[in-house]
């Protein structure tokens, strides 16, 4: 089933600081699939850019969630959904992804729809379904495990598990039983992640973070196995070092993180423009991200905006790098395999996880 991602605009209200500077806002929601940007001078120009929804600043984590949560039961119909967020640095990426324990976002909703679903699913009983979950981010050129407690050592590598989906070796998968273990989960990741007070951002994430919930149903009638995967990828924001005043190891953090999103806008580049070669393994970022991007996952994509006067060059670059995501067409597949296949496949994943830790001793 071949369609386009689905690329949605948020924009946050107007900050303290961005008060205080006399800024005033340039974006305004014109309807529910337009917003318009406003440059002020020398610009002086308005320009209209159409979505699949757009969130203005009073907009409620609820509202949002609301136009998501069909994605929850894809996943437990077997497909593999990503939801990510792109934008500038203090736009709202992961207020919208993860919010407060006040004002939760996406995870933390997902993750309660997504066992509301499985208990209405299971309470059918033609299903019973596991739940596993990992967590990572990709700090600089690093895949860092956030579920373990990290040492120097230990990166991860990405294995290619074929059809564009690539897997990180040996991350640490939790079983999951409740809604309240997965955001326990998701809490102690959380704490490990990178972040760093900038300028722009008391608090900005300094890595991509990447939270993947396995959803794995065996179906009692057929003997199928389906396996659905939600990710949930809180991009780190791009900046211009010379507004955000980094300096030192932050303005090497801020290279890498312009780095990632430079390779991330070239394959969508490709992509949209329907080349032969798409660049997925210019850097770890868009090899993580193949799947999600020309691939067969259900994609929905987050462009958040500041709606500040001084950010509105930021903005504008955001919304024309959206506007190109939303050519992005991906051929999006179910995932299920008989009793016999997917017996095979825990076998073969065993016997190479058994040699990993042979040829580690070794
Ligand atoms: N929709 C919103 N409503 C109210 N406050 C918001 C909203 N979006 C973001 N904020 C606030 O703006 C600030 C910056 O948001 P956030 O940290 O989510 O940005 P970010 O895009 O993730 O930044 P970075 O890329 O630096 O990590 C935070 O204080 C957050 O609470």
């Amino acid at each position: 089933m071949k369609g386009n991602i689905r690329v949605f605009c948020r924009f946050r209200p107007l900050g303290k600081r961005e008060q205080e500077n006399g800024d005033i806002p340039v974006l305004h929601k014109a309807d529910a699939f337009s917003v318009d940007l406003q440059r002020p001078a020398p610009h002086n120009d308005s320009r209209r850019f159409e979505f699949d929804a757009v969130f203005s600043s009073d907009s409620s984590q609820e509202e949002v969630f609301g136009d998501c949560q069909d994605l929850v039961q894809s996943a437990v119909d077997g497909y593999n959904v990503t939801i990510f967020a792109y934008g500038q640095t203090g736009a709202g990426k992961t207020h919208t992804m993860y919010g407060t324990s006040e004002n939760p976002g996406l995870a933390p909703r997902a993750i309660e729809s997504l066992f509301r679903v499985i208990r209405r699913e299971e309470g059918q009983g033609r299903k019973s379904f596991s739940v596993k979950a990992y967590m990572i981010e990709l700090y600089k050129q690093d895949i860092i495990d956030l579920l373990v407690e990290a040492r120097p050592k230990d990166q991860k590598s990405l294995q290619d598990a074929g059809r564009g989906i690539m897997f990180v070796e040996g991350v640490s998968e939790r079983p999951i039983t409740s809604p309240e273990q997965l955001k326990a989960v998701l809490a102690e990741g959380e704490r490990r992640r990178h972040t760093a007070a900038t300028a722009m951002n008391s608090s900005s994430s300094r890595s991509h973070l990447l939270l993947s919930i396995i959803v794995e149903a065996a179906v009692k009638d057929t003997e199928q196995v389906i396996y659905g995967k939600i990710t949930l990828c809180d991009l780190a924001g791009s900046e211009r070092p010379k507004k955000s005043e980094v300096s030192g190891e932050a303005l090497k953090e801020a290279i890498e993180i312009n780095k990632s999103l430079t390779a991330l806008g070239d394959v969508i580049e490709a992509l949209s423009k329907g080349s032969k070669t798409i660049p997925y393994r210019n850097h770890k970022l868009t090899m993580l991200m193949q799947d999600s991007l020309g691939g067969s996952a259900k994609t929905l994509m987050f462009v958040n905006c500041s709606p500040a006067s001084s950010n509105s060059e930021e903005s504008m670059m955001s919304l024309k790098w959206a506007t190109r995501a939303k050519q992005v067409t991906n051929d999006v597949k179910r995932n299920a395999d008989s009793k016999e296949v997917a017996r095979l496949k825990q076998v073969i994943a065993l016997m190479s996880q058994a040699q990993n830790a042979q040829d580690l001793r070794a």
